[in-house]
């Protein structure tokens, strides 16, 4: 498991960015034409043109009140997750962009970093297009109190969103759709995917490999530098993530060390010096608030009972204190 040389334990800074555009992601009715539906929402469609977005108010089981207000806070939280141990992990080998999946250290990993965000809303999930990250968040999410289920919602074709079209209200309601987006892949290591990481340094050099490896402007052989790393997933994340977050949308990234590490030196406003000191570990979250158009970083969860992330904002307390309620009944 690799080691966080940049602390992101403690609360950190609060970083300006460009102003935010509202979104109406979850927002719609249910059963709006398609065609009033921007391209991005266009998730569920039936055989008959109607669209269902998976809702945003989630009622509590036992009383169906409104569990999170409808009415969304201009505060939203933003968990970021690095999957756990992969195979490739294990084996010291270059991964990039291959398709490999969890080891059984990894899977615990994700159920670990699951406990840690149990108490937090998550009403969004993107992940990258790679298994190791859609296991993670699947797993994570299964040690969440709310209990809403993870749905991945699949856009591939028009045959596939009809076909996995839910046709229960309040199913969807109960449900967390996930989002899995390529942009948010690893970045494309070259013609170092599947190599071993100690041999290549012996044979390049140790601060050759520390280049490719953590420099911002520097790419392995054909391969992607963080920079261009960047250009696709904060590209992404400033145009589908960040409106979610504006409209008050709580949302988890599970995703991969070198595309969180271009956001997170996006949302915490790094230089390409700073970035090359920051290592993300496995299976660790870290939790940022998004308020009036800024990041603020809130470090890492420690545990699912640890007072100190809720007090951080009163909407979080609130939340806690619904499911302690709810878990009462
Ligand atoms: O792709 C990989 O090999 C790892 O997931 C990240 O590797 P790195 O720590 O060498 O950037």
């Amino acid at each position: 498991m690799a080691s966080t040389t940049m602390s992101h334990q403690a609360i950190g800074s609060t970083v300006s960015h460009r102003p935010f555009r509202a979104s109406q992601f979850l927002k719609e009715p249910l059963n709006v034409p398609m065609n009033f539906i921007p391209k991005r929402f266009k998730i569920e469609a039936t055989a008959s043109s109607q669209v269902s977005v998976i809702g945003n108010t989630v009622l509590s089981p036992s009383k169906n009140k409104p569990f999170e207000s409808k009415k969304k806070s201009n505060e939203a939280a933003l968990i970021l997750i690095r999957h756990g141990e992969s195979l490739w992990n294990e084996k010291n080998l270059f991964t990039g962009c291959v398709d490999v999946p969890l080891t059984q250290k990894g899977v615990g990993e994700a159920i670990e970093a699951g406990k840690k965000i149990s108490n937090i809303p998550v009403d969004l999930i993107f992940t990258s297009s790679l298994i190791r990250a859609q296991m993670t968040a699947m797993l994570a999410m299964t040690q969440h109190r709310r209990k809403k289920v993870p749905i991945i919602l699949h856009n591939e074709s028009v045959k596939a969103k009809t076909w996995s079209h839910v046709f229960s209200e309040e199913t969807r309601k109960q449900s967390i759709p996930v989002i899995a987006a390529w942009q948010l892949n690893e970045r494309m290591y070259g013609e170092l995917q599947g190599l071993n990481k100690k041999e290549t340094a012996e044979r390049y050099g140790t601060q050759q490999v520390h280049e490719w490896r953590r420099s911002y402007e520097i790419p392995p052989p054909k391969g992607e530098s963080l920079e261009m790393c960047a250009e696709r997933a904060v590209a992404y994340f400033e145009d589908n993530i960040k409106p979610e977050l504006a409209s008050g949308n709580n949302v988890m990234i599970a995703a991969h060390g070198n595309s969180l590490r271009s956001i997170i030196m996006y949302l915490d406003d790094l230089t390409s010096q700073e970035v090359t000191t920051l290592d993300l570990s496995t299976g660790i979250p870290l939790l940022y608030i998004f308020k009036e158009g800024k990041f603020m970083k809130r470090g890492s969860p420690v545990g699912p009972t640890e007072a100190g992330v809720y007090a951080y904002t009163k909407r979080l307390a609130q939340y806690r204190e619904k499911l302690d309620e709810a878990s009462l009944k």
